[in-house]
């Protein structure tokens, strides 16, 4: 099944527990979709369509939180009931798994499936070697453990995503999940030893205080220059060695494939080997 054109005209899905959920029912549905939504959903459309396919009746899903991963179900959906009825879905969090009970698709929990077939999921930026960055959401450390559960782990994201190295477009910094207790020491230690000196606590926005994971952690941003960003892993297993720190939302070397979703409707397909294809609009 070929992916559609993105329309401009189209209606954007009201999706329960979006990131835009602080926008009103009524202005979400009369807006059109904006070309970042267009190549978000072109992107997931076109990774569900290679990556689960219709007759792929019995298999296990997970699926992350963020903005994109709602056009992946959407797609998913459009699958049908039959080819959805003994799949199971895994959701990282409060906002996937609502979308799952919404999309009225089974909910199934890691503990019972620990290994999935495919795992889909969306990235804060994503770099030539599709390592990326994620945890703009807070969800990071559910996602890699649904990454590492799976057999393949397919990235998914709109133009802006794709760049060469880590920190290019997306300025907060590397997401940390740290334990309450610890986040004024884990803060200490990356200003003054990792190299991180705007490092900050991640703050609430519709809440006093700072934002709270699905784990009741607390999230840290970390900015690190180009040096530390082009070495990835390097950063990410000192980070990860910091006392009080439970998941850093650097994810290297897991992606099989990452697709991104083009302002002309192309999707730029790149795969681990380095292999980068062009996928045109369709006609
Ligand atoms: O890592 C994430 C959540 O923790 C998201 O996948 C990431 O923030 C991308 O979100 P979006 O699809 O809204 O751009």
């Amino acid at each position: 099944m070929a992916a559609r054109a993105p329309s401009a005209t189209r209606i954007q899905p009201v999706v329960v527990g979006s990131k835009d959920a602080t926008e009103t029912v009524v202005d979400t549905i009369l807006k059109p979709l904006s070309t970042i939504e267009s190549a978000k959903r072109l992107a997931a459309y076109t990774a569900v369509d290679r990556h689960v396919k219709p007759e792929h009746i019995v298999s296990i899903l997970g699926l992350s939180g963020g903005s994109t991963v709602p056009y992946v179900v959407e797609r998913i959906v459009q699958q049908g009931r039959e080819a959805n009825k003994d799949r199971v879905f895994i959701p990282t969090g409060f906002q996937s798994k609502e979308l799952i009970v919404s999309s009225n698709l089974n909910l199934g929990d890691v503990d019972q499936y620990p290994t999935i077939d495919v795992t889909l999921d969306g990235a804060d930026e994503v770099d030539r070697d599709l390592n990326c960055i994620k945890g703009g959401g807070a969800c990071h450390l559910r996602e890699k453990v649904l990454a590492e559960a799976a057999r393949t782990f397919i990235l998914v994201a709109d133009y802006r995503k794709n760049v060469e190295y880590l920190g290019t477009n997306f300025k907060p910094g590397v997401p940390i999940e740290v334990v309450p207790f610890a986040y004024a020491k884990v803060l200490q230690n990356l200003h003054h030893i990792l190299g991180s000196p705007k490092a900050t606590l991640r703050m609430a926005v519709a809440k006093a205080g700072p934002v709270v994971s699905d784990n009741g952690n607390f999230i840290i941003d970390a900015p690190f220059e180009r040096e530390h960003m082009e070495k990835p892993y390097d950063i990410m297993a000192r980070i990860k060695m910091l006392t009080g720190v439970v998941e850093v939302g650097l994810f290297c070397h897991m992606a099989q494939a990452a697709y991104f979703g083009n302002e002309d409707g192309s999707v730029t397909v790149k795969y681990h080997d380095g292999k980068v294809e062009t996928v045109a609009p369709p006609a």
